[in-house]
């Protein structure tokens, strides 16, 4: 049967389930915390005086070369994700779309996301969106099969939207755009250290090397998330750093104490890994990530 003879409803079912195929290549719920990041960096760089158009056209550009990362990343990984239960029916792992088609999409989101930090933003921006594209495309995802380290380098990639809110702004680097850049990178161990637990059966069984895989007692995920978890209370020192007031102390004390009830979740994983304390962990940290960004706008209030 050809396509025009197909009853109206069932071709508008199939147009939606490629639509959402296409989205899912973005990954969307990662790109939307990455949105949020971005926001919140070009207002922390320029203490509340970034205006409303570079904000939302910065966090539009990182979105559109996020999800071209996103898509490389699914393609790169096709043959990984079909071992994997929790990825195996990823619209590429699974032939729903073709090689040709992630890939255009890979190709048309970098044009229009790059086009857009460079032509609404600099060159500062786009060059800060290509490096965290490389990073994440080019140096996480290969390392991935080779060496538990992975999430290190993904850490770092994952916190470099941070420099691209920061340099589409023009502003100097501020105290408070260096603490949410550690905050991130600090932030993504004890977030990932759950998911590698999660998820270990299947990241051995696609042959990935995370911490999990590579020390299946489950001490050396525990470890890196402890530890990370209790640098994110230190963190929010670094604030001091800058200029103080009321608001940076308030926002400073907030940051330590909702880093102290993740923790509390790192520590309960620390000491026994199993369902319970990782999913609770990863939820912690999905809470925590989000919660931190009105704060760290706080402690860039500007000081009258
Ligand atoms: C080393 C770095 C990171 C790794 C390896 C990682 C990995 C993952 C994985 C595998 C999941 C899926 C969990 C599931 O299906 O149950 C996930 C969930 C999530 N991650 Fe991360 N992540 C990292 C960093 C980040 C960053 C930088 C952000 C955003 C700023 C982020 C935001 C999220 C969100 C919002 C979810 C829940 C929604 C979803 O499952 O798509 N992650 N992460
Ligand atoms: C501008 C730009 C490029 C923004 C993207 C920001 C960025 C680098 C986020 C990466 C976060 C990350 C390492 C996710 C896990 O990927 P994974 O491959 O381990 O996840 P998977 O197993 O679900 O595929």
């Amino acid at each position: 049967m050809s396509t025009s003879t197909l009853p109206l409803a069932r071709r508008r079912s199939e147009s939606l389930t490629r639509a959402l195929d296409y989205l899912e290549l973005a990954k969307p719920r990662i790109g939307l915390f990455v949105a949020l990041v971005v926001l919140a960096s070009c207002y922390v760089a320029t203490n509340g005086s970034s205006s409303l158009q570079t904000m939302i056209t910065a966090s539009l550009g990182t979105l559109l070369v996020g999800a071209s990362a996103s898509g490389m990343n699914h393609w790169l990984e096709r043959k990984l994700d079909q071992r994997m239960v929790r990825t195996a029916s990823r619209p590429v792992a699974s032939g729903r779309l073709s090689s040709f088609e992630a890939l255009s999409f890979v190709a048309v989101t970098m044009a229009v996301g790059s086009a857009l930090l460079l032509f609404t933003q600099n060159p500062a921006a786009l060059l800060w969106g290509v490096g965290t594209w490389a990073a994440y495309v080019l140096i996480y995802t290969p390392l991935k099969t080779i060496s538990s380290w992975n999430t290190w380098f993904g850490a770092v990639a994952g916190a470099m939207p941070v420099l691209i809110g920061w340099s589409a702004t023009g502003a100097e680097l501020n105290a408070p755009i260096l603490v949410l850049f550690a905050i991130l990178v600090v932030w993504q161990l004890p977030h990932f250290m759950a998911i590698a637990w999660i998820y270990r059966h299947d990241y051995e069984q696609a042959g990935h090397q995370m911490a999990t895989v590579v020390d299946k007692t489950g001490r050396l995920a525990a470890w890196q998330a402890i530890c990370f978890a209790v640098l994110l209370i230190v963190l929010p020192l670094g604030l001091f750093a800058g200029p103080s007031s009321t608001t940076v102390i308030v926002a400073a004390a907030l940051l330590a104490l909702l880093a102290v009830a993740q923790c509390w979740f790192a520590w309960r994983f620390f000491n026994i890994q199993n369902e319970q304390t990782s999913r609770r962990l990863l939820l912690a940290s999905l809470i925590y990530l989000p919660s931190t960004l009105p704060l760290i706008c706080l402690a860039a209030w500007p000081v009258v």
